[in-house]
Protein backbone atom coordinates (compact mmCIF):
# COMPACT_ATOMS: atom_id res chain seq x y z
CA UNK A 1 0.00 0.00 0.00
CA UNK A 2 1.63 3.16 -0.91
CA UNK A 3 2.10 6.20 1.28
CA UNK A 4 -0.02 9.38 0.99
CA UNK A 5 3.07 10.84 -0.72
CA UNK A 6 2.96 8.14 -3.38
CA UNK A 7 -0.38 8.06 -4.09
CA UNK A 8 -0.84 10.27 -7.60
CA UNK A 9 -3.61 13.20 -7.15
CA UNK A 10 -5.22 11.35 -10.37
CA UNK A 11 -4.98 7.11 -11.02
CA UNK A 12 -1.56 7.19 -12.53
CA UNK A 13 -2.04 5.46 -15.61
CA UNK A 14 -4.55 7.57 -16.52
CA UNK A 15 -2.08 10.32 -16.01
CA UNK A 16 0.50 8.83 -17.47
CA UNK A 17 -1.98 8.55 -20.70
CA UNK A 18 -2.63 12.14 -20.27
CA UNK A 19 0.59 13.39 -20.20
CA UNK A 20 2.44 14.75 -23.75
CA UNK A 21 3.32 12.30 -25.76
CA UNK A 22 6.89 13.69 -26.39
CA UNK A 23 8.05 15.03 -23.84
CA UNK A 24 8.58 18.27 -23.89
CA UNK A 25 11.89 19.57 -23.16
CA UNK A 26 10.85 23.02 -20.79
CA UNK A 27 13.67 25.30 -19.56
CA UNK A 28 15.51 23.28 -16.63
CA UNK A 29 15.16 24.54 -12.69
CA UNK A 30 19.05 25.50 -12.85
CA UNK A 31 20.14 29.08 -11.45
CA UNK A 32 23.29 28.22 -13.36
CA UNK A 33 21.80 27.67 -16.38
CA UNK A 34 21.99 31.22 -17.74
CA UNK A 35 25.75 31.31 -17.27
CA UNK A 36 28.00 31.04 -20.49
CA UNK A 37 30.28 28.41 -18.42
CA UNK A 38 27.84 26.34 -17.04
CA UNK A 39 27.49 22.43 -18.70
CA UNK A 40 25.48 20.26 -18.36
CA UNK A 41 26.45 16.90 -16.75
CA UNK A 42 23.03 15.29 -15.86
CA UNK A 43 20.05 16.44 -17.41
CA UNK A 44 16.32 15.21 -16.66
CA UNK A 45 13.90 16.19 -19.05
CA UNK A 46 9.90 15.20 -18.82
CA UNK A 47 10.85 12.09 -16.24
CA UNK A 48 7.41 10.23 -15.34
CA UNK A 49 8.55 6.59 -13.43
CA UNK A 50 5.51 4.42 -12.75
CA UNK A 51 5.49 1.41 -11.03
CA UNK A 52 3.02 -1.48 -11.12
CA UNK A 53 0.23 -1.82 -13.63
CA UNK A 54 -3.69 -1.06 -13.99
CA UNK A 55 -5.22 -0.11 -10.54
CA UNK A 56 -2.02 -0.98 -9.11
CA UNK A 57 0.29 1.59 -11.23
CA UNK A 58 1.39 4.52 -8.86
CA UNK A 59 3.63 7.01 -10.39
CA UNK A 60 6.28 8.37 -8.16
CA UNK A 61 8.10 10.86 -10.66
CA UNK A 62 5.52 13.04 -12.79
CA UNK A 63 6.87 15.36 -15.02
CA UNK A 64 10.28 15.95 -13.28
CA UNK A 65 13.11 18.32 -14.58
CA UNK A 66 16.26 18.82 -13.12
CA UNK A 67 20.27 20.15 -14.35
CA UNK A 68 23.46 19.31 -12.93
CA UNK A 69 26.03 21.23 -13.42
CA UNK A 70 29.48 20.22 -14.13
CA UNK A 71 31.37 20.93 -10.67
CA UNK A 72 27.90 21.10 -8.54
CA UNK A 73 27.58 18.99 -5.30
CA UNK A 74 23.31 19.38 -5.60
CA UNK A 75 21.67 18.00 -2.65
CA UNK A 76 18.94 15.72 -3.31
CA UNK A 77 16.20 16.12 -0.67
CA UNK A 78 12.48 15.11 -0.32
CA UNK A 79 10.35 12.61 2.03
CA UNK A 80 10.41 9.05 2.30
CA UNK A 81 9.19 7.55 -1.00
CA UNK A 82 9.23 10.39 -3.28
CA UNK A 83 11.73 8.87 -5.42
CA UNK A 84 15.54 10.04 -4.48
CA UNK A 85 17.13 6.70 -5.02
CA UNK A 86 15.23 5.72 -8.05
CA UNK A 87 16.59 9.09 -9.56
CA UNK A 88 19.76 7.84 -8.57
CA UNK A 89 19.40 4.68 -10.19
CA UNK A 90 18.07 6.42 -13.23
CA UNK A 91 21.45 8.63 -13.61
CA UNK A 92 23.06 5.09 -13.16
CA UNK A 93 21.22 3.72 -15.62
CA UNK A 94 19.97 0.86 -13.54
CA UNK A 95 15.98 1.63 -13.48
CA UNK A 96 14.26 2.91 -16.93
CA UNK A 97 12.48 6.32 -17.25
CA UNK A 98 8.87 5.03 -18.17
CA UNK A 99 8.57 8.83 -20.08
CA UNK A 100 10.86 11.53 -20.23
CA UNK A 101 14.65 11.56 -20.63
CA UNK A 102 17.55 11.05 -17.99
CA UNK A 103 20.94 11.67 -19.89
CA UNK A 104 24.59 11.53 -18.22
CA UNK A 105 26.90 13.98 -20.13
CA UNK A 106 24.90 14.26 -23.43
CA UNK A 107 23.81 10.38 -23.14
CA UNK A 108 21.07 8.48 -22.56
CA UNK A 109 21.87 6.82 -19.08
CA UNK A 110 19.90 3.56 -19.62
CA UNK A 111 22.36 3.59 -22.81
CA UNK A 112 25.68 3.47 -21.11
CA UNK A 113 26.23 0.43 -20.08
CA UNK A 114 28.34 -1.39 -17.19
CA UNK A 115 31.56 -0.55 -18.40
CA UNK A 116 30.42 3.02 -20.11
CA UNK A 117 28.74 3.63 -16.49
CA UNK A 118 31.43 2.93 -14.79
CA UNK A 119 33.92 4.87 -16.20
CA UNK A 120 30.98 7.84 -16.24
CA UNK A 121 29.30 7.72 -13.01
CA UNK A 122 30.35 6.51 -9.81
CA UNK A 123 27.54 5.40 -7.36
CA UNK A 124 28.05 5.40 -3.50
CA UNK A 125 25.31 3.03 -1.98
CA UNK A 126 23.83 3.75 1.39
CA UNK A 127 25.02 0.75 3.28
CA UNK A 128 27.73 0.83 1.22
CA UNK A 129 27.07 -2.40 -0.95
CA UNK A 130 30.96 -4.23 -0.65
CA UNK A 131 30.82 -7.52 -1.66
CA UNK A 132 31.62 -9.81 1.55
CA UNK A 133 33.24 -12.42 -0.72
CA UNK A 134 35.94 -10.04 -1.65
CA UNK A 135 38.72 -8.32 0.23
CA UNK A 136 39.27 -4.42 0.30
CA UNK A 137 41.22 -4.35 -2.63
CA UNK A 138 39.15 -6.85 -4.94
CA UNK A 139 36.02 -4.58 -3.88
CA UNK A 140 37.87 -1.45 -5.16
CA UNK A 141 39.42 -3.29 -8.62
CA UNK A 142 36.27 -4.72 -9.04
CA UNK A 143 34.93 -2.41 -12.00
CA UNK A 144 38.92 -2.75 -13.52
CA UNK A 145 38.71 -6.26 -13.42
CA UNK A 146 35.45 -7.08 -14.60
CA UNK A 147 36.62 -5.06 -17.87
CA UNK A 148 39.18 -8.37 -18.28
CA UNK A 149 41.44 -6.01 -20.67
CA UNK A 150 44.36 -5.21 -17.89
CA UNK A 151 46.62 -7.20 -16.00
CA UNK A 152 46.10 -8.32 -12.03
CA UNK A 153 49.24 -6.17 -10.95
CA UNK A 154 47.85 -2.78 -12.49
CA UNK A 155 44.58 -3.49 -11.39
CA UNK A 156 46.35 -3.83 -8.16
CA UNK A 157 47.93 -0.33 -8.14
CA UNK A 158 45.22 1.21 -9.52
CA UNK A 159 43.10 -0.25 -6.63
CA UNK A 160 45.85 0.83 -4.23
CA UNK A 161 46.11 4.55 -5.34
CA UNK A 162 42.16 4.63 -4.45
CA UNK A 163 42.43 3.61 -1.53
CA UNK A 164 45.49 6.11 -0.70
CA UNK A 165 43.59 8.32 -1.77
CA UNK A 166 40.27 7.84 0.49
CA UNK A 167 42.78 8.13 3.15
CA UNK A 168 43.31 3.82 3.60
CA UNK A 169 46.40 2.35 4.11
CA UNK A 170 48.06 -0.72 1.92
CA UNK A 171 47.62 -2.37 5.01
CA UNK A 172 43.96 -2.73 4.93
CA UNK A 173 43.85 -3.91 1.58
CA UNK A 174 43.70 -7.84 2.74
CA UNK A 175 40.68 -6.82 4.93
CA UNK A 176 37.30 -8.42 4.60
CA UNK A 177 34.45 -6.38 4.56
CA UNK A 178 33.46 -7.84 7.81
CA UNK A 179 36.15 -6.62 9.27
CA UNK A 180 35.94 -2.78 9.03
CA UNK A 181 34.83 0.13 10.75
CA UNK A 182 31.46 1.82 9.49
CA UNK A 183 33.93 4.99 8.22
CA UNK A 184 36.00 2.21 6.33
CA UNK A 185 33.09 0.94 4.46
CA UNK A 186 32.14 4.15 3.28
CA UNK A 187 35.92 4.74 2.50
CA UNK A 188 36.21 1.71 0.54
CA UNK A 189 33.05 1.98 -1.44
CA UNK A 190 34.04 5.13 -2.08
CA UNK A 191 36.98 3.99 -3.24
CA UNK A 192 35.51 0.92 -5.93
CA UNK A 193 33.02 4.42 -7.04
CA UNK A 194 36.26 6.16 -7.63
CA UNK A 195 38.15 3.36 -9.53
CA UNK A 196 37.59 4.24 -13.19
CA UNK A 197 37.80 8.03 -12.43
CA UNK A 198 34.21 9.06 -13.53
CA UNK A 199 33.49 12.26 -13.51
CA UNK A 200 30.15 11.87 -11.93
CA UNK A 201 29.59 10.82 -8.15
CA UNK A 202 26.20 9.64 -7.19
CA UNK A 203 25.62 9.38 -3.12
CA UNK A 204 22.99 7.74 -1.57
CA UNK A 205 23.06 8.72 2.05
CA UNK A 206 26.59 9.17 2.27
CA UNK A 207 27.06 9.62 5.87
CA UNK A 208 24.09 7.59 7.46
CA UNK A 209 24.52 5.30 10.07
CA UNK A 210 28.42 6.85 10.98
CA UNK A 211 29.40 8.85 14.13
CA UNK A 212 28.97 12.67 14.58
CA UNK A 213 32.93 12.57 14.27
CA UNK A 214 33.52 9.87 11.26
CA UNK A 215 30.56 11.86 9.82
CA UNK A 216 32.42 14.95 9.38
CA UNK A 217 35.97 13.34 8.29
CA UNK A 218 34.18 11.90 5.23
CA UNK A 219 32.39 14.80 4.69
CA UNK A 220 35.80 16.80 4.98
CA UNK A 221 37.21 13.83 2.49
CA UNK A 222 34.27 14.55 0.07
CA UNK A 223 35.30 17.76 -0.21
CA UNK A 224 38.50 17.22 -0.50
CA UNK A 225 38.06 14.83 -3.54
CA UNK A 226 35.51 16.41 -4.78
CA UNK A 227 37.91 19.58 -5.22
CA UNK A 228 40.97 17.72 -6.21
CA UNK A 229 39.04 15.67 -8.79
CA UNK A 230 36.90 18.57 -10.33
CA UNK A 231 33.60 16.30 -9.64
CA UNK A 232 30.67 16.37 -10.28
CA UNK A 233 27.90 15.37 -7.64
CA UNK A 234 24.88 14.35 -7.01
CA UNK A 235 23.31 13.75 -3.01
CA UNK A 236 20.67 12.16 -1.84
CA UNK A 237 21.08 12.86 2.45
CA UNK A 238 18.19 13.35 5.18
CA UNK A 239 21.37 14.56 7.29
CA UNK A 240 21.06 18.41 7.66
CA UNK A 241 24.86 19.16 8.70
CA UNK A 242 25.61 16.63 5.58
CA UNK A 243 24.01 18.75 3.42
CA UNK A 244 25.08 21.70 4.88
CA UNK A 245 29.17 20.94 4.97
CA UNK A 246 28.65 19.96 1.05
CA UNK A 247 26.39 21.44 -1.07
CA UNK A 248 26.40 24.16 -3.46
CA UNK A 249 22.62 23.38 -4.04
CA UNK A 250 19.65 22.04 -3.15
CA UNK A 251 17.38 20.47 -5.16
CA UNK A 252 13.58 19.59 -3.34
CA UNK A 253 11.46 16.54 -4.79
CA UNK A 254 7.92 17.04 -3.52
CA UNK A 255 4.66 16.23 -5.60
CA UNK A 256 6.37 14.04 -8.04
CA UNK A 257 8.34 16.20 -9.13
CA UNK A 258 11.67 19.19 -8.07
CA UNK A 259 9.68 21.81 -6.99
CA UNK A 260 12.52 24.41 -6.32
CA UNK A 261 16.28 24.51 -6.60
CA UNK A 262 18.85 27.12 -5.43
CA UNK A 263 21.50 27.73 -2.91
CA UNK A 264 20.57 26.12 0.87
CA UNK A 265 20.39 29.31 2.63
CA UNK A 266 17.71 30.70 0.29
CA UNK A 267 15.92 26.82 0.07
CA UNK A 268 15.14 26.71 3.80
CA UNK A 269 13.04 29.92 2.96
CA UNK A 270 10.57 28.83 0.51
CA UNK A 271 7.19 28.07 0.92
CA UNK A 272 5.94 24.42 1.27
CA UNK A 273 5.38 22.25 3.55
CA UNK A 274 8.06 19.90 3.42
CA UNK A 275 10.67 22.56 3.02
CA UNK A 276 9.59 23.67 6.67
CA UNK A 277 9.27 20.07 8.26
CA UNK A 278 12.67 19.67 7.23
CA UNK A 279 14.48 22.74 7.74
CA UNK A 280 12.38 24.33 10.25
CA UNK A 281 13.14 22.53 13.20
CA UNK A 282 16.21 23.24 15.13
CA UNK A 283 18.81 20.86 13.81
CA UNK A 284 18.35 22.84 10.57
CA UNK A 285 18.38 26.47 12.46
CA UNK A 286 21.88 24.93 14.12
CA UNK A 287 23.17 23.91 10.74
CA UNK A 288 22.28 26.79 9.15
CA UNK A 289 23.96 29.12 11.42
CA UNK A 290 27.28 27.69 10.91
CA UNK A 291 26.97 28.28 6.94
CA UNK A 292 29.54 30.94 5.94
CA UNK A 293 28.62 34.41 5.07
CA UNK A 294 29.69 33.32 1.23
CA UNK A 295 27.44 30.85 0.85
CA UNK A 296 25.68 31.04 -2.76
CA UNK A 297 22.14 32.65 -1.89
CA UNK A 298 20.25 32.33 -5.46
CA UNK A 299 17.22 30.07 -5.70
CA UNK A 300 15.55 29.34 -8.63
CA UNK A 301 11.94 28.07 -9.02
CA UNK A 302 10.19 25.66 -11.80
CA UNK A 303 9.55 28.19 -14.09
CA UNK A 304 5.57 28.09 -15.30
CA UNK A 305 3.87 26.36 -17.85
N1 LIG B 1 11.57 -1.59 -8.66
C1 LIG B 1 10.52 -1.07 -8.02
N2 LIG B 1 9.29 -1.62 -8.16
C2 LIG B 1 8.22 -1.08 -7.54
N3 LIG B 1 8.28 0.00 -6.73
C3 LIG B 1 9.47 0.56 -6.56
C4 LIG B 1 10.66 0.07 -7.18
N4 LIG B 1 11.71 0.85 -6.81
C5 LIG B 1 11.20 1.79 -6.00
N5 LIG B 1 9.87 1.62 -5.84
C6 LIG B 1 8.99 2.47 -5.06
O1 LIG B 1 9.18 3.81 -5.48
C7 LIG B 1 9.01 4.70 -4.39
C8 LIG B 1 10.23 5.59 -4.27
O2 LIG B 1 11.32 4.81 -3.80
P1 LIG B 1 12.73 5.45 -3.44
O3 LIG B 1 13.53 4.37 -2.82
O4 LIG B 1 13.30 6.13 -4.62
O5 LIG B 1 12.32 6.55 -2.39
P2 LIG B 1 13.27 7.55 -1.58
O6 LIG B 1 12.82 8.93 -1.89
O7 LIG B 1 14.69 7.23 -1.86
O8 LIG B 1 12.85 7.16 -0.10
P3 LIG B 1 13.70 7.12 1.27
O9 LIG B 1 14.04 8.54 1.59
O10 LIG B 1 12.74 6.54 2.24
O11 LIG B 1 14.91 6.26 1.02
C9 LIG B 1 8.76 3.81 -3.17
O12 LIG B 1 7.36 3.73 -2.99
C10 LIG B 1 9.31 2.48 -3.58
O13 LIG B 1 8.64 1.43 -2.91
Amino acid sequence: MPSPSQTPSVPAAAALSAAPAASPVSSPVSSLVSSPLAEPVVEVRGLWTVFGTGAKAFAVHQDLDLTVQRGEILALVGGSGTGKTVLLRQMLGLAQPTRGSVTVLGRPAAEMGREGAASRVGMLFQQGALFSAFDVLGNVGFALQELGTLPAALVRDAALVKLQMVGLQPAHATRMPADLSGGMVKRVALARALVMDPPLLLLDEPTAGLDPNSSDEFCALLRALHQSLGLTVVMVTHDLDTLFALSTRVAVLADKKVIVTGAPREVVHFAHPFVREFFGGERGRRALLALPEDAPATPSFPQEA
